[in-house]
């Protein structure tokens, strides 16, 4: 199953019938498979080129450097650097990568952690001027969805007002084909726990969504470019929606292009994970709006709430 790229112009500059046509093909793919891929967001192409390439230098620096900026060994705060195994998506499955969060520079409940500027110049500049960037287009694409909803354009604007996200930086080191095939994954199986993520990857591939309707059926989502990114549906949208759209079940694992070979080494992989979610104290409860069957799936706890109860299975 492939999954065209959307080009959000036609929302930013389009004519009525273009913005309504995305507005709509949007929706229907968040609906049916929770995930889809976008351009042209507002995030220029030579960002995203140069985030990846922040991407490789930060995690090619010796390991002491990158643990000058230590993810604590406990969930909170959910920022610095985690080494490989670290963090534990799954209870079974070890998953080799390591990964680098960051929030919002005025955050004091979860202060970010850096390493020294004199380490990697330049980087933490670029990646605070990258996180607004994410910031503006998550409006855009949520208030494109609002409109794919028949609701309000700025529905989700002010439950997003705080810019409570977190970005993650994640390498996925070379590794040898046959562990892939065994006891270990790049990322285990899993839902973002958020509204939507933003997933920026090279051309490395092994993203794959499982199917909605056929539990157990994963489809490759590669990006041939790095300006197609790859938007997922996160578990906060889902419950608001009562599950009218979907919170989809993605992990990492053998790109396609290798799926057919025995032994060998799968390249290292590089991706950036923009995590929007609600501002903390919203609460994630179900919408009336959604439920048709008086059925109200998801009860009424916080953003907060909800998040820390699954970054404490993680860490
Ligand atoms: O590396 C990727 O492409 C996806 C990573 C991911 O799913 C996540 O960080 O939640
Ligand atoms: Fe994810």
């Amino acid at each position: 199953m492939e999954l065209p790229s959307l080009d959000f112009t036609l929302f930013t500059n389009g004519t009525p019938s273009q913005q309504k046509y995305l507005c709509d093909t949007l929706l229907a793919y968040c609906k049916n498979h929770g995930v889809a891929k976008i351009t042209n967001c507002g995030i220029p192409n030579s960002a995203i080129d140069e985030l990846l390439n922040w991407n490789r230098h930060f995690f090619q620096l010796p390991y002491d450097v990158k643990m000058k900026a230590p993810h604590p060994a406990t969930p909170n705060p959910h920022r610095g650097y985690s080494g490989l195994g670290q963090e534990r998506v799954s209870s079974v499955t070890f998953d080799a990568k390591e990964s680098f969060d960051q929030g919002p520079t005025d955050d004091s409940l979860q202060p970010n952690i850096w390493i020294p500027e004199e380490d990697l110049p330049g980087f933490r500049t670029f990646m605070e001027g990258f996180f607004n960037l994410c910031c503006d287009a998550q409006l855009l694409i949520l208030r494109a969805l609002a409109v794919g909803l028949n609701m309000p354009e700025y529905t989700f604007d002010k439950l997003h007002s705080r810019h409570e996200f977190e970005l993650r930086l994640t390498h996925y080191p070379a590794i040898d084909i046959k562990k892939l095939q065994t006891d270990t994954n790049r990322i285990s199986e899993h839902h973002d726990w958020g509204t939507i993520t933003l997933v920026f990857q090279d051309s490395t591939g092994g993203l794959e969504f499982e199917q909605k309707d056929r539990p157990g059926v994963f489809h490759a989502v590669e990006s041939v470019k790095p300006m197609e990114i790859v938007l997922n549906v996160g578990d906060c949208l889902h419950r608001w929606t009562n599950g009218t759209l979907h919170s989809v079940n993605h992990r990492v694992r053998i790109p396609r292009s290798l799926s057919t070979q025995q032994q060998g080494l799968v390249p290292d992989r590089h991706s950036v994970s923009f995590f929007c979610k609600p501002n903390r104290d919203e609460s994630v409860a179900s919408w009336k709006v959604f439920q048709s069957d008086a059925l109200v799936r998801y009860e009424d706890i916080t953003s907060y709430e909800y998040n820390q109860r699954l970054l404490k299975t993680t860490y």
